[in-house]
C-alpha cells in the first residue's frame, strides 16, 4: 500500500521510547489513582441503595483492576462489547491492525496513539456497563483542583486582556501583537494546568507579555503573524460571518486561556463567532467535557473578583446570543474520541468536516491533537508540517501544541540536533513550543 511511503507510526514497544513509559508506568498510575477515587466514593453511587452502589463499584473497580494488569503484562487487546455508538467503529480498527500487523494486536505492539486511546475507550466501556456510573467522570476532582488552584493566574490573565481591550485596536499593528501574544497564551496553557509562570506561584502583579517574552526562547516555530495577517485580510469582508473553530484540549488553566484567546477574537472583530469543540466523555485525564465547560464558566463566575466574574457573565451571554458555541452534538464530537488521525476524518467523520469546512480558522489546542494532524509518525523533524498533515487541508487551520511525545515536524535543518545535546527530554516535557499552520 501507500503506507510503505510513510515513516512508522510511534511504538510503545520500543524499550526507553516516551511511549513505552507511558504505557508502562504513566498509564498504569492514570488507572491506579482512577481506581482510588472510585475507591472513595462507594457511598454517593446511590443515595437509594448504599449496597447496590458498593457492589456497583465493586465491580468496576474489578474490571478497571484487570484492564491495568492487561496492560501491563502485554496481553491481546479485546473487542468492544458495550452499547456507545462508537463500538462498531472500534472493533473495525480492531481488525484493520490485526490485519496490519498480521497478528493479535496487544498493549505494546500496537501503534501507541491506538493504544492509548483504547485505554480511556475502556474506562468508557466499563462505566457504561454499570447501573450508576455511567456518567462518571473519575478525573473531575482532579481537573476541579487544578482549576482552584489556577485561579490566581486566571485573575492576572483576564485583567490583562481587560487591559487590552480598552486600548484602540484599530491599528493594524497593535492589533496583531495582541493577537499574536493571546495565541501564545493559549499556546503555553497547553504546558500543563499551571500559570504561564511556569509552575511558581503566580501574584497579581505578575505580567503575562513578560512571561511571554521569556517563554519565546521555546517557541521552535510560530506562524502567528502568518494567522493574523490572514484573519487580518479576510477581515476587510465586513459582511460575512467569520466562524473560528477552537478543537479544545485540556480543562482548567489551558480552558481559561481558550476563552480568553476567543473573547479576544470575538472583541477585536477579527471573528464573529468561536465554536468550541470539547471531548463527549472524559478523556486523557485532563480533557474538557461539555461539562467541565459549562462549571468553568460557572466557578468563574463566583470568583470574588470583579473581572472574572465580569467575564463569566459576558461568557454566559455569548452562550446565549451563540457568538459562543459550544458543539455536542453526538454526529460531530464522536470522531474527536477516536484513534484516527485527522486526515482520515473525511472518511470516518465527513459531516464534521463538513461544518469544519465553514470555518476561517481551526485552531487545535494540544499534543494529542498535533499527534493526531500528523498521524503519530515518526517523521523526520525537517518534514514540512503540510506534507505531515496528509492532505487534511481543505480549512486554515493552526495548531498551539507544547511538546509532549516523540514527534515534530516542520523544525529547521539542524534546529532538533542542536536542542537535543544539551536537553535529551526536549521532545516530552511541555518545555518547547511550536504554532504551525497550514496557512
Ligand atoms: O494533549 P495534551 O493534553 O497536550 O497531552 C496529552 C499527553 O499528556 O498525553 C500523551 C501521552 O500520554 C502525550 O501526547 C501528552 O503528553
Ligand atoms: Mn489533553
Amino acid at each position: 500500500s501507500l503506507d510503505m511511503d510513510y515513516p512508522l507510526p510511534l511504538l510503545a514497544a520500543e524499550s526507553g521510547s516516551f511511549a513505552y513509559n507511558t504505557m508502562k508506568d504513566r498509564v498504569p498510575r492514570i488507572l491506579t489513582k482512577c481506581i482510588d477515587t472510585i475507591t472513595q466514593k462507594p457511598f454517593e453511587v446511590s443515595d437509594q441503595n448504599v449496597e447496590e452502589g458498593r457492589l456497583d463499584c465493586q465491580s468496576v473497580i474489578g474490571q478497571l483492576s484487570q484492564l491495568r494488569s492487561e496492560i501491563m503484562t502485554d496481553k491481546s487487546l479485546t473487542l468492544l462489547d458495550d452499547e456507545i455508538d462508537d463500538c462498531e467503529v472500534w472493533n473495525a480498527r480492531f481488525e484493520q491492525n490485526r490485519s496490519v500487523h498480521q497478528s493479535h494486536p496487544t498493549w505494546f505492539s500496537s501503534p501507541w496513539l491506538y493504544v492509548e486511546c483504547f485505554m480511556y475507550r475502556k474506562i468508557q466501556s466499563v462505566l457504561s456497563k454499570s447501573n450508576h456510573m455511567k456518567k462518571f467522570d473519575p478525573f473531575l476532582d482532579q481537573k476541579n483542583l487544578a482549576l482552584l488552584q489556577s485561579l490566581p493566574a486566571m485573575r492576572n490573565l483576564a485583567a490583562f486582556l481587560d487591559q487590552v481591550l480598552k486600548i484602540d485596536l484599530g491599528d493594524a499593528k497593535i492589533l496583531g501583537l495582541r493577537l499574536q501574544d493571546f495565541l501564545q497564551v493559549s499556546l503555553w496553557g497547553n504546558r500543563c494546568d499551571l500559570s504561564l509562570s511556569g509552575g511558581e506561584e503566580s501574584s497579581q502583579t505578575t505580567d503575562p507579555h513578560k512571561n511571554l517574552t521569556t517563554l519565546s526562547e521555546f517557541l521552535l516555530v510560530d506562524c502567528s503573524k502568518k494567522v493574523f495577517d490572514y484573519l487580518y485580510i479576510i477581515n476587510q469582508d465586513k459582511k460575512t460571518d467569520k466562524v473560528v473553530d477552537i478543537i479544545l484540549d485540556n480543562s482548567g488553566f489551558e480552558l481559561f486561556t481558550d476563552l480568553i484567546l476567543a473573547e479576544f477574537l470575538l472583541a477585536s472583530k477579527l471573528a464573529t463567532k468561536i465554536r468550541f469543540h470539547p471531548k463527549r466523555f472524559p478523556w486523557f485525564v485532563s480533557d474538557v467535557t461539555p461539562q467541565d465547560f459549562l462549571d468553568t464558566i460557572d466557578i468563574l463566575g463566583k470568583d470574588s473578583s470583579q473581572v472574572l466574574g465580569d467575564f463569566a457573565l459576558r461568557w454566559k451571554e455569548r452562550l446565549q446570543d451563540e457568538t459562543f458555541t459550544l458543539i455536542t452534538d453526538e454526529n460531530l464530537t464522536s470522531f474527536w474520541t477516536l484513534p484516527d488521525p485527522f486526515y482520515l476524518m473525511k472518511n470516518v467523520s465527513p459531516s464534521l468536516l463538513q461544518l469544519l469546512e465553514t470555518s476561517k480558522l481551526l485552531i487545535f489546542k494540544g499534543d494529542l491533537n498535533y499527534r493526531k494532524l500528523v498521524s503519530d509518525l515518526k517523521w523526520l523533524h525537517e518534514t514540512s508540517f503540510v506534507k505531515a498533515l496528509r492532505g487534511f487541508t481543505s480549512t486554515p487551520l493552526c495548531s498551539l501544541r507544547t511538546l509532549k511525545a516523540e514527534v515534530v515536524v516542520g523544525l529547521p535543518t539542524g534546529v532538533a540536533e542542536s536542542i537535543a545535546k544539551c536537553d535529551a527530554d526536549w521532545m516530552v516535557t511541555g518545555k518547547y513550543a511550536v504554532i504551525q499552520s497550514n496557512i
